[in-house]
């Protein structure tokens, strides 16, 4: 069981503030998403999260560690990061880039152990692709791939469905969000209505502040949504399932 706790944290990067004291804890088994407009601050929100950005105040925990105190090793070994865009300094095949994951979160990587994260993560038939010939959405499944097979306690991912066809949106949407049930996954998800039919419990940011954060059912139901987005969302639902998509752009815009 861990707990990834945020302390009132502000990030302010060339004389702008993008984060206005973010404070929130998450804990082993939940599935999180971070939803909000364009600019809302998500992605600077699970960087810091990852220990890439240095907040200017505030305290990031991992469990009773700062993680500002922490090596980077030893961040990665417990807190797996999909970031939205990645590019490898040199082409490199699938099989390497797994294999150089493995190994930097295992003392040794035994044999057969890349041949069964190829597999159990659906790559196998990447596996001596390079990179640079991969598309939007191989390389999103490799990205994830690369972290999932490390069974990091924390999993952070930033808009890891873009670019994949609905199938594979939905079998990676599913895939993270019942990762957090066993560990804990924040994923930022633009799609809104994926974010509420699978993830647990819903964050809102707006212009650099959490301004919802709390059971699916109920963020749901909240107006403060059509206000942020600054759209009309129409609600509906067949049998337990409740979906929810934009309607009209609100004419107060
Ligand atoms: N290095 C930087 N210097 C200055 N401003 C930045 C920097 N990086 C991001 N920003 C700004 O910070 C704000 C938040 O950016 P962030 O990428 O966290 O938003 P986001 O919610 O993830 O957006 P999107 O949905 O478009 O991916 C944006 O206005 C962005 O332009």
């Amino acid at each position: 069981m861990v707990t990834l706790k945020a302390q009132e944290i502000v990030v302010r990067l060339q004389a702008r503030t993008l984060l206005h004291g973010a404070t929130f804890t998450a804990c082993s088994g939940e599935a999180i998403a971070i939803i909000g407009p364009n600019g809302a601050g998500k992605s600077t929100l699970l960087k810091s999260l990852a220990g890439l950005l240095r907040p200017a105040s505030g305290s990031i925990m991992y469990d009773d560690t700062p993680i500002s105190s922490m090596t980077a090793a030893s961040r990665a070994s417990v807190i797996g990061y999909v970031p939205q865009h990645f590019n490898p300094h040199w082409d490199i095949r699938v099989t390497d880039l797994m294999q150089i994951s493995l190994e930097r979160s295992r003392a040794s990587v035994q044999r057969g152990t890349l041949d069964t994260a190829l597999r159990t993560h659906d790559i196998e038939p990447l596996r001596d692709r390079w990179w640079s010939t991969l598309s939007g959405g191989e390389r999103n499944r490799v990205l994830l791939a690369m972290v999932l097979a490390t069974a990091p306690p924390v999993l952070l991912a930033d808009e890891p469905a873009a670019n994949l066809d609905p199938r594979c949106r939905l079998e990676m949407v599913e895939r993270l969000s019942a990762y957090g049930r066993t560990a804990l996954s924040i994923v930022v998800m633009h799609d809104i209505d994926l974010a509420f039919r699978y993830f647990d419990r819903i964050l809102l940011l707006n212009d650099g502040r959490i301004v919802a954060d709390g059971a699916t059912a109920a963020v749901y139901d909240a107006p403060i949504l059509e206000d942020v987005f600054g759209v009309s969302f129409i609600r509906s639902q067949h049998e337990s399932v409740k979906t929810i998509h934009p309607g009209n752009v609100a004419p107060t815009r």
